[in-house]
């Protein structure tokens, strides 16, 4: 039997453009183990990816704020600390980069996220400004201004109890600094060759190849040594 999977998203099954690599619609339909889409994106994402690869809409959204098995979802967190840092933000001038569109954060409900173009360092300093239950996550992708109190990690562990599965039976694959949680319950992980700092530290193994390129490499090892 293969192993349950969680899977970032971006960075790990995305080309070095950003595009879904066409190899996540060959490999993970047909993978014969729960596969749980973990993200920092807003839950509509992962829902649709999970939906369009034909697998259960099991997903944790927004780094862990969001988590969605067996029909049930579950908003996790508190959304008005992170709301009140970006407020703080945009009254001393900061721009959450996204231009007149949005969509980032049109369905977000635990979090915000701002472009990599927003101003880095007013943003930490308001953050830090808010106390310990904020924090700014940097996922190579997106600046997350999130809850403290949640990450995938306590995600992979909620779904895992609701599948009846260990959480340990899990194999994990991820790129940055959003993924070191997840690293940290599942009991394998895997690095992709463009992982930032955090995920390479994190991780049992970073693997030689980037984006999909590496995870498809782990995917074919994991299914040899099941064969
Ligand atoms: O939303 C982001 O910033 C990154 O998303 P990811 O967790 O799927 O890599
Ligand atoms: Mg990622």
């Amino acid at each position: 039997m293969v192993p349950p999977l969680a899977l970032d998203i971006d960075g790990t099954l995305t080309t070095a453009s950003g595009r879904i690599d066409a190899r996540v619609f060959e490999l993970l339909p047909e993978w014969d183990a729960p596969v749980v889409l973990a993200t920092g994106k807003a839950f509509p994402y992962p829902v649709a990816l999970a939906h369009f690869l034909g697998r259960a809409e099991t997903v944790i959204a927004e780094n862990g704020g969001v988590v969605h098995v067996d029909d049930e979802t579950a908003v996790l967190g508190d959304s008005a600390a992170p709301r009140a840092v970006v407020e703080a933000f945009r009254e001393r001038g900061g721009d959450l980069g996204w231009g007149g569109r949005d969509t980032v954060n049109r369905w977000r409900e635990t979090e915000v996220a701002l472009s990599l173009d927003a101003d880095e360092a007013l943003l930490r300093e308001v953050a830090a400004a808010a106390g310990g239950d904020v924090e700014v996550v940097d996922t190579g992708y997106a600046f997350h201004v999130k809850s403290t109190g949640v990450s995938k990690g306590r995600g992979l562990e909620r779904v895992a109890e609701a599948l009846g599965v260990e959480p340990d039976k899990f194999v994990a694959i991820g790129d940055s600094e959003n993924d070191v949680s997840t690293f940290a319950v599942a009991g394998e992980s895997y690095a992709v060759a463009n992982a930032d700092a955090a995920a390479r530290e994190a991780a049992d193994v970073v693997v030689e190849e980037p984006y999909m390129d590496g995870t498809a490499g782990v995917l074919a090892d994991l299914r040899k040594r099941t064969a």
